[in-house]
């Protein structure tokens, strides 16, 4: 049973304030987080490694969202199961990134070029993001809205002034909108991605769909271009393949669960496709040896040459609608 939600926030690894010493002076305390709160509904209370989350539970769904990268580790649809994929090995650190679920990727994809030394991925998936509204609709749908604005420790990195806006709808479907814009005096160039990691009965059994006879480059067979066949993807050894200039909706058939798993989007030109196999798998640190079949990542990106540049005062916005049938 769920404790109520004064208690949890009483728990002492949720005195956000006193906690995250990295975190932008204007996180939110737990008193305010509290007044967020849609009672039984949607709640804070500490995750995994006692990292603060927002739990919902409605009549439609349950999720998990840590503040930490606005990070979505758990969807469910009511009556249908879990679809996100965590490993068991993620670590839930304040410095660390979480490995499963939902890690939203800004302002670069995968390893910096010319920049060794910054994290692979970008800063957004380990920052702390704060809350700004929790709201539900009349049709139950939970609405979460996010934000991260530049700081020093961003600037430091990336010296650009941004403000990013996350909103993630819970309903029958999960709807993640990633807004970013440009509150500087001069343009950026930026790659984003919802990089989401679905659980799947034996990725050597599905089938995805949506991106037959498109062209990707190959991370895992240095990055040649090559043509998908007319077929879906199946997946038969380390697959890392970058889609560029693709817009269309996929669909991962998935018959060990009898399930078929919908991403529909907008605002996004790359469609990643990402299943470490065996000896990436073994490699990974935060990644169980045998985990690698139990997951597909289909990633809604704008990454490599669909990079986006944006002017000062514009705004970008990428979208994935998740759904199950
Ligand atoms: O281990 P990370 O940084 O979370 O990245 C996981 C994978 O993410 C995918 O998006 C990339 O295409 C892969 O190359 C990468 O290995």
């Amino acid at each position: 049973m769920r404790a109520a939600p004064i208690l949890i926030l009483q728990h002492p690894k949720l005195d956000i304030d006193r906690r995250f010493g990295l975190k932008s002076p204007a996180m939110k305390s737990a008193s305010a987080l509290r007044r967020l709160e849609i009672p039984g509904i949607a709640v804070f209370e500490p995750g995994e490694g006692d990292l603060p989350r927002l739990a919902v539970r409605s009549t439609l769904a349950e999720a998990h969202i840590y503040l930490h990268g606005a990070h979505v580790a758990h969807f469910q649809p009511r009556g249908k199961d879990s679809v996100l994929f965590m490993s068991q090995r993620s670590l839930f650190a304040a410095d660390k990134p979480i490995r499963g679920g939902v890690p939203l990727i800004f302002p670069w994809f995968g390893p910096r070029a010319n920049h060794p030394e910054s994290p692979a991925h970008g800063f957004a998936r380990t920052a702390e993001w704060q809350i700004e509204s929790l709201t539900e609709d009349g049709d139950g749908v939970v609405t979460a809205a996010f934000e991260l604005t530049a700081d020093d420790r961003t600037r430091a990195l990336w010296p650009f002034d941004f403000k990013l806006s996350y909103r993630v709808a819970i309903g029958r479907t999960l709807t993640l909108t990633f807004e970013v814009e440009n509150i500087g005096s001069e343009p950026f160039t930026f790659e984003d991605a919802l990089h989401t990691y679905f659980t799947v009965a034996d990725v050597r059994q599905t089938a995805t769909s949506g991106l037959e006879n498109a062209e990707y480059v190959d991370k895992t067979d240095k990055l040649q271009r090559k043509t998908q066949g007319p077929e879906p993807i199946r997946i038969t050894s380390e697959t890392d393949r970058v889609f560029e200039s693709t817009r269309t909706t996929c669909i991962l058939d998935d018959p060990g669960m009898h399930r078929k798993i919908t991403v529909e989007k907008s605002g996004s030109q790359t469609t990643v496709v990402w299943n470490p196999w065996i000896a990436k798998a073994a490699a990974l640190a935060d990644f169980g040896d045998d985990e690698w079949p139990k997951m597909l990542c289909i990633e809604t990106c704008n990454a490599g040459a669909n990079a986006l540049t944006l002017a000062p005062g514009k705004t970008h916005s990428t979208r994935a609608v998740i759904s199950v049938s």
